[in-house]
Formats: C-alpha cells, structure tokens, sequence
C-alpha cells in the first residue's frame, strides 16, 4: 500500500531500472520508510545504492514499478515538476558538501529559500545554523571551517527547507572518525526522515534500521543495528 499512509514518508514498489539495457541496477526493490525514521542503505559496490538514492530523489527515472515521496509519485513527474520537488520536498547531503566557496555559512543555508524565490528571515537562519551548533560561524566561509563544521552547514542547508525526506550519500566519507561520530549524533538527533548510503559500518549503525542490497535487489534488514553485525552482513555479502 502506497498512498495514504501518512506515516510514510517515502515507499519504492517493485522498482526497476536498467541501464543499457542490461545492467540492473534497481531489480524490483520494495521499500518502505516510516516518516521520522533514519535508515541507512549498505551493500558490496555496485548492488545498486547510489541508483535507489539518485531513483529516490526523483535525479533518475525508473523503468518501471512506483515511487512516492512526501505524498508525490515521482515516477509520474516530468522533468520540471521533479526539479521543483526536489527543490521543495527533498534534502541532500553529499560527502564532498557541495558549499558554495564564495559565500559564508548563513548565504550558504539561505540559498535553498533564496532559489525558491522565499526570502530568509535572519532567524530562521540563525535558528538553522544553531540547530547544527554553529550560531557564531554564520559569517565564515567554507575554507575557514573545519570538514565537520562544513558538513553541519550543509545539514543545516538541507533543513531549512523543511524537507520531507534527507538523503544523504555517503555523509561521513571526507571525515576522520571522530568528525564523523559528531556528524552522525546531529543525523540522529534531528528526528527527521533520513535514507543514506554508507559503506561504513559505524556509520550503518547510527541508523534506526540498516537494508542490505546485492545485485540489486533488498537482501536483507537490521533493526537497530550494532556495528559488528553489520560489518559481518557486510563483509558476508562482499564475500
Ligand atoms: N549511468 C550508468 N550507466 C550504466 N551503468 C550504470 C550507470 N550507473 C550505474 N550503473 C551500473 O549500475 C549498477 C549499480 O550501480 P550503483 O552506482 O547504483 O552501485 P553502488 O552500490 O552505489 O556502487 P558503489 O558502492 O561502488 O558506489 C552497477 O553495475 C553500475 O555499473
């Protein structure tokens, strides 16, 4: 069921996509993820992870099967209307950051608002960068931040649109571990709808449930996962 569940933030039915016509990358993935809920998404390389998340986000088209976002059937979208969707209902957060060089933090997590013709009020940009414990970096630019500190401007970017779902790709993989527990304790704690791909097992485990793809297809599941299992599921599935 895919509708009118409120509580579902973000459901993929039997979704498939090929490319050049005989790689399948997404073969006949069923998801659910419950609104508020943090999963990550693990598996060997080339299972198909960075392909759900770009099928999720409404970046790529699916051959076939349904996907439905904050209440939207994404594969029903054109070009157009997938683009506004992604700019309205969507956040991302990527390993590299993406922050612009030549603005500060607080023009950085406006941008959002400024694109979609919303005009910021300082607060609301103050309150975002607070969330993410950066109040008194708001006039830094990103070379004057630290890897984490850019990141958390970048999470605060992603939020202040107030998105349906964040999908995060591989959110921890520029920074050292410790960077990376801080990172991922603010993922938690923001009590927001979250699908990430990781293939860092410490990173996995921060999550509320961990599913495993291999060669497309869901093979499995963690709930409240410890890193040692997921390391062996993981290594399990490389094997
Ligand atoms: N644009 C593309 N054209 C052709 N094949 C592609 C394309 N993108 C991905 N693939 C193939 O689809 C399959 C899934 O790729 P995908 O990038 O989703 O895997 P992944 O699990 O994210 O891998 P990794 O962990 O290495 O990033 C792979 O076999 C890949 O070679």
């Amino acid at each position: 069921m895919l509708a009118t569940d409120t509580a579902v933030a973000a459901a993929l039915h039997d979704v498939h996509k090929v490319y050049r016509k005989q790689v399948r990358a997404l073969d006949g993935v069923t998801l659910t993820f419950a609104a508020g809920t943090f999963t990550a998404v693990m598996g060997p390389s080339g299972s198909g992870k960075s392909t759900l998340l770009q099928c999720a986000a409404g970046l790529d088209r699916i051959d076939s099967g349904s996907i439905e976002v904050a209440g939207v059937r994404v594969d029903r979208l054109n070009e157009t209307q997938r683009t506004l969707l992604r700019r309205d209902r969507i956040g991302f957060v990527f390993q590299s950051f993406n922050l612009l060089p030549s603005l500060t933090a607080a023009q950085n997590v406006e941008l959002p608002l400024r694109l979609a013709g919303r005009r910021p009020s300082s607060g609301q940009v103050k309150e975002a960068l607070a969330a993410v414990g950066l109040a008194d970096r708001a006039r830094h630019r990103p070379t004057e931040l630290s890897g984490g500190q850019q990141q958390r401007v970048a999470i605060a970017r992603a939020l202040i649109t107030r998105p349906a779902v964040l999908f995060a790709d591989e959110p921890t993989g520029a920074l050292d571990s410790t960077t990376s527990r801080e990172v991922l304790a603010l993922l938690r704690g923001i009590r927001q709808t979250i699908i990430m791909v990781t293939h860092d097992p410490v990173a996995a485990a921060s999550a509320d449930r961990v599913v495993f793809l291999a060669d497309g297809r869901v093979v499995g599941e963690l709930h409240s996962p410890d890193v040692d299992t997921v390391a062996a599921r993981l290594a399990h599935l490389e094997a």
